[in-house]
This record gives structure tokens, sequence and C-alpha cells, in this order.
């Protein structure tokens, strides 16, 4: 491997530090900890495991986290209105409903019922809106990461060719606009792109977030590039991979994220960063 990886648990860690000093520094001024509700709805192991390591997160930091876990068979209106009652808590300050969603469930109507001031996940039509009008506030978790991943390489941004593959709501759109102001030349690959090979070969930059292992090859990568892979595919022996080949495409890249310990710890330690800023900036 001629790569230097990302390492994304240290950087992680220097987020969470900064985010306690200041809780810390809240705490000795008298004011309150900020408060996260952390809302599951069913059982997908997956989504389980991810809210108990957010709801550690919060607890290091010195965040209260209230937790709500919900039965498979709550309805939209339960969720709605328990969406409702949160908005209207003073001592939450951000509201954070895991996804995926059960079936059934309208996630774009239950997202937009969050207050933006306390969208932490940064997923809501305003947020969004202001991401792409470049006036971020509560910027989506995994994207603005990456951000921080890639200005830690110390390579340039600016002017480079970022390839984004996939085009969700979560990951590959934000990071897109994120891209956009931080001056990439951005192109996004879907479903229906002709030829993935084509683009990510032509890339500086290539982040893929699709959730499956493999859809880029290590050959693919331009000698040189810088690769951030937010796949995490879990494995029937139990072993984590991204969506990159990842032995071929250290060797040609520069910069590579792993899986484990790449991408996914920055998208949590982003949400208690998110926490913070609507605490102290947006609901003061
Ligand atoms: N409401 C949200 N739902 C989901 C989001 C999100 O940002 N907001 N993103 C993903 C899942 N996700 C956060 O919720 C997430 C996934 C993985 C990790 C992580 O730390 N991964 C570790 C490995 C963890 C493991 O052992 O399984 C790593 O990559 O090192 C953090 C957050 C979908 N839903």
């Amino acid at each position: 491997m001629s790569a230097q990886l990302i390492d994304g648990k240290a950087a992680a860690a220097a987020v969470r530090e900064t985010v306690k000093a200041r809780v810390d520094q809240r705490l000795q001024q008298g004011l309150r900890a900020p408060g996260l509700a952390v809302i599951l709805v069913g059982n997908d192991p997956a989504s389980e495991v991810y809210v108990s390591h957010k709801r550690k997160d919060c607890e290091q930091v010195g965040i209260i986290s209230k937790a709500y876990d919900l039965p498979d068979s709550t309805s939209q209106q339960q969720l709605l209105d328990l969406i409702d009652e949160l908005n209207t808590d003073n001592e939450v300050d951000g509201i954070l409903v895991q996804l995926p969603l059960p079936q059934g469930l309208d996630a774009s109507e239950i997202l937009e019922r969050i207050s933006p001031e306390k969208d932490v996940d940064g997923f809501h039509p305003f947020n969004v809106g202001r991401l792409a009008q470049r006036m971020p506030l509560l910027r989506p978790c995994t994207p603005a990461g990456i951000v921080d991943l890639l200005d830690s390489t110390g390579e340039p941004v600016r002017g480079q060719h970022a390839v984004i593959v996939g085009a969700s709501n979560i990951v590959g759109r934000p990071m897109g606009l994120e891209l956009l102001i931080k001056g990439c030349t951005v192109t996004t690959c879907h479903r229906f792109t002709k030829d993935l090979q084509h683009h990510v070969s032509q890339a500086d930059i290539v982040v893929v977030a699709v959730g499956k292992p493999g859809i880029v090859k290590g050959e693919w990568i331009k000698p040189g590039a810088v690769v951030i892979d937010v796949g995490i595919n879990r494995l029937e022996d139990g072993r984590l991979i991204g969506d990159v080949d990842f032995g071929p495409a250290a060797e040609r890249a520069s910069f590579i994220t792993p899986v484990p310990g790449g991408v996914g710890p920055m998208t949590r330690a982003k949400l208690l960063e998110n926490t913070l800023i609507s605490c102290e900036t947006l609901r003061k």
C-alpha cells in the first residue's frame, strides 16, 4: 500500500475534545448542558449499534441524550406528535431520527417536521437550502465530516475534480454542495450513470457512498487521488468493508479512508458539534 490512511478515529476524537471543552465551560458558567433527543424506531440491528454509539458519545462530552426507543408499530402520527413535543422542549437542542425508518413511515414528512434549528442531522429542506446557497447553518454530518478529513490531508481541495458516487439525500447530494463550496469541480454519479469507470478514473477526489462492496475497483483510481469510502458493509463473517476495493485502491491513491475507522466516527463527532451549535448559536 502506498496511500496514507486518513485516521477518522483520531479526527473524531479531536472534535469530541473541542465539544467537551465548550460544554465544560458552559457548565462552569452555570449554563445548562446541551440536550439531544435520539429517536430509534423498530429494531434494525445496525441502527441499534449506531444509536448506542451516539448515546455513548454524548455521555463522553457531557451532552444530555434523551432516548426514545419506539416499537416497529409506531404510526406516522405518533412520531409527528413526538417531534412536535420535542420541538417545544426547551432542554432539547437537537432532534435526531435514526434512518432508515421502518417501511410504511414517510421519512421526508417526519424530517421536515423537525424545527430547522433543532435539525442536528442537517436533513431539513431549510438546512439543505442554506447549504445550497453557501450559507450553511446545520450541515449534514457525514459530508461535513468528510470535508474535515479532506482538509486534514493537507492536500489542496480547491480546483480539484471531485467525483461522488451515489446521490442519496444523506450523503451524495449534500457532499456535492459541500465540495462546490470548497471550490471543487463536482461530478455526481448515480444508478443511471453510463460509464462509472470513466468518471471515477478522472477524479482527483473520489467519494463513494453507495452501500455496495466493490462498486469502485482499485484500478479505476487515478494515481495520487484521494479516496473517501463512506460504505459500511457487514460480511457474513462479521467483518466490515467499504464500497471501494481497498487494497488495489490504496496502491494508487495518495490518501484513503479505512473502513472501519474512517468516515463513520467523523459522522458521529459532527452530530455532537451540530448539537453544540444548535444550543449555543441557534436557540439562544
Ligand atoms: N439520522 C441519521 N441516520 C443515519 C445516518 C445519519 O447521519 N443520520 N447515517 C447512517 C448511519 N450512521 C449514522 O447514523 C453511522 C454509521 C456508521 C458509523 C460508524 O461509526 N461506523 C464505524 C463502524 C461501526 C460498526 O462497528 O458497525 C466505522 O465506520 O468505523 C457512524 C454513524 C445511516 N443512518
